[in-house]
């Protein structure tokens, strides 16, 4: 096997290999236009590499973030078969479409949101189709969903580094991604895993937050560590990463989130990050 082929591509393609960003040998580009309808300025992506930490809720916290300083915003959820931004924010509606394409569902805040949920009829029918099937459909939702004049567009991404992450990261311009974590010893592993992949991917790392750091006492205002010792400080310095926030469980947050009600929600534990 000739050498620029023996870090897993084929001879035929360098569809579906990690390195295919960063390979020096065969620099194919993966990109597809966005809709005609679409002026997107930059696509931030949010990443975890593992289930369950946070990463929608950040997700939608940046968004917010950015709509309260009065940009336009959008919201990819490419998190297909774990979809929650539409819930978060109230929408319930099914996305409408015309020849041209689909149009992204309006929060209260203007958000604009393309979530699979969106698209069935049920919102409770579970989605039980095969990774390639998924990424295609993420990949749509970039090529037809209008989505208009819009400054930033958050991707929601599933847990992990599969098919999906894969895609977005090729075949979307993404600007920059932004890590989510919890403080747990797996997490030093799981965190170096996101960020190699899109270091392969050529993606630059904004950042790593890290969610559930620790619960504030009620009545002593005492930090209790749920997790654990955090050592993000020490992940993120030695990946020459900046830090951009640490969240405690928080009961307005969980609130905001039950009540659907995210388009009103501030998230005060991130900091005001350059996007
Ligand atoms: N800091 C927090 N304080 C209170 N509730 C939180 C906090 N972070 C997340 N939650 C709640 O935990 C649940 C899981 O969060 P979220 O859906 O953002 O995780 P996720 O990483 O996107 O999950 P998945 O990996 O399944 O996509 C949600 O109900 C969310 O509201």
């Amino acid at each position: 096997m000739a050498d620029e082929y023996s870090n897993g591509c084929s001879e035929e393609s360098c569809a579906g290999c990690a390195h295919a960003g960063s390979c020096e040998s065969k620099k194919e580009d993966f990109r597809v236009p966005a809709n005609k309808y679409s002026q997107i300025k930059k696509v931030i992506g949010v990443i975890s590499g593992k289930g369950g930490v946070g990463k929608s809720l950040v997700t939608a916290s940046l968004a917010r973030m950015m709509r309260e300083k009065g940009y336009t915003v959008g919201i990819l959820d490419a998190d297909i078969t774990g979809p929650s931004i539409p819930k978060m924010y109230g929408v319930h509606e099914t996305a409408k479409g015309s020849d041209e394409g689909m149009f992204p569902c309006i929060a209260k805040d203007e958000t604009r949101i393309m979530s699979v949920n969106l698209l069935l009829e049920d919102e409770d029918t579970p989605v039980i189709w095969r990774g390639p099937v998924i990424a295609g459909v993420v990949t749509q939702f970039w090529t037809d969903v209008m989505w208009g004049d819009i400054d930033y567009l958050f991707v929601d991404m599933p847990p992990g580094t599969g098919d999906v992450p894969l895609t977005v990261f090729q075949s979307l311009p993404v600007d920059g991604v932004v890590i989510v974590t919890s403080p747990q010893d797996l997490v030093q592993m799981i965190v170096k895993k996101a960020y190699n992949m899109a270091k392969q991917m050529n993606i630059p790392v904004l950042g790593v937050v890290e969610n559930y750091s620790y619960v504030k006492c009620p009545d002593c205002g005492k930090e209790i560590k749920v997790f654990g010792e955090s050592h993000i400080d020490e992940i993120a310095a030695e990946l020459n990463m900046p830090v951009l926030g640490k969240m405690p469980i928080d009961m307005k947050i969980a609130e905001a989130v039950d009540a659907e009600k995210f388009y009103e929600a501030e998230n005060p534990y991130l900091q005001d990050i350059k996007l």
